[in-house]
């Protein structure tokens, strides 16, 4: 049982008249979490809507916690937690009535851990649901998804609209039930900051296209920028080298520091300077060069 994925995606693809999501077949693992990321419009909203069953796929099949959506609707919904982009309308009812009635579909429900994740978040259950601001809608969305004790959290894009203290708040909430509960983490995010301190692994998506899964602190060991004094003739053919600038000491970015260092010991040229590069520059020339993301 322990080794079944926590969602899995078999050639699962959807097209619309402008726009096609290429066929996606991803395994991810439980008690990872994954930070799905790409530039506006390349489909990760698309996949979201898919994972939460509100779309249909054009092609491919999914699982979640083993389970499969239309079969199972109901057992997934359960053993899963959504943060959605933008606050459910739940219309005209308070905070209090909209936790009552969530509280009721989650068999694992924790009404502690609601109560004491919105007191010490600071929203008031008083209040009429539609009169909340969009932070605290936010904040009310996370603490009804934690509440549920959910194997698996969806979150998409959401640190939008919480202030830094409801930012560090949640990431600390997220953290300690991926370590101390196993729970499985998928976010969509736009944010460096997010990726940096909640994920492990990094799915990119670019133009409806899935370029690769890529292990976080991987990435961070790996890329280096290199200065070295003698630039060969062909610098693309140094093992690892994505990008390269000629200059009074010639510049290049490796993908594979170590075959890169390698290469260039064999080939007798000598390393002046080395730094390590942040991960939105990686990320950048990743997407620049989307044929070094399948070597
Ligand atoms: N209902 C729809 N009908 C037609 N095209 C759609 C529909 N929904 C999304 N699209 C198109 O699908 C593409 C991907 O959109 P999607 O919202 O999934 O991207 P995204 O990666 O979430 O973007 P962003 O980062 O801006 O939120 C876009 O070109 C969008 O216009």
């Amino acid at each position: 049982m322990n080794n079944i994925p926590a969602i899995q995606l078999d050639c699962v693809s959807k097209s619309y008249n402008d726009f096609m999501l290429e066929p996606l077949s991803i395994s991810l693992e439980k008690g990872l979490s994954y930070a799905l990321i790409g530039p506006n419009g390349s489909g990760k909203s698309t996949l979201f809507r898919i994972l939460n069953g509100l779309l249909q796929p054009s092609t491919g099949s999914i699982q979640i916690a083993g389970l499969t959506p239309k079969l199972a609707d109901v057992d997934i919904k359960m053993r899963v937690g959504y943060v959605p982009e933008s606050p459910t309308d739940h219309g005209q009812v308070r905070a209090s009535e909209v936790i009552d009635f969530i509280s009721r579909l989650y068999p694992r429900w924790d009404g502690k851990l609601c109560a004491d994740l919105l007191e010490q978040c600071e929203v008031s259950t008083d209040q009429s649901y539609n009169r909340m601001s969009k932070g605290m809608k936010k904040k009310l969305s996370f603490v009804l998804a934690l509440s549920a004790r959910p194997e698996i959290l969806l979150l998409d894009e959401p640190m939008d609209g919480l202030d830094f203290f409801a930012q560090k708040f949640f990431t600390e909430q997220i953290h300690h039930v991926l370590q101390q509960e196993g729970t499985s983490v998928l976010m969509a995010t736009h944010r460096v900051e997010d990726i940096r301190r909640i994920s492990d692994v990094i799915l990119l998506l670019n133009k409806g296209r899935f370029l690769g899964e890529f292990e976080k602190d991987h990435l961070l060991d790996q890329w280096k920028t290199l200065w070295i004094d003698r630039l060969p003739p062909h610098p693309q053919e140094i093992a690892g080298v994505v990008e390269w600038e000629e200059g009074p000491l010639h510049r290049l970015v490796t993908h594979n520091h170590m075959q890169t260092v390698e290469y260039l010991a064999a080939s007798g040229m000598s390393i002046t300077r080395s730094t390590s590069l942040e991960l939105d520059e990686i990320l950048t020339i990743m997407l620049r060069n989307p044929h070094i993301c399948s070597s």
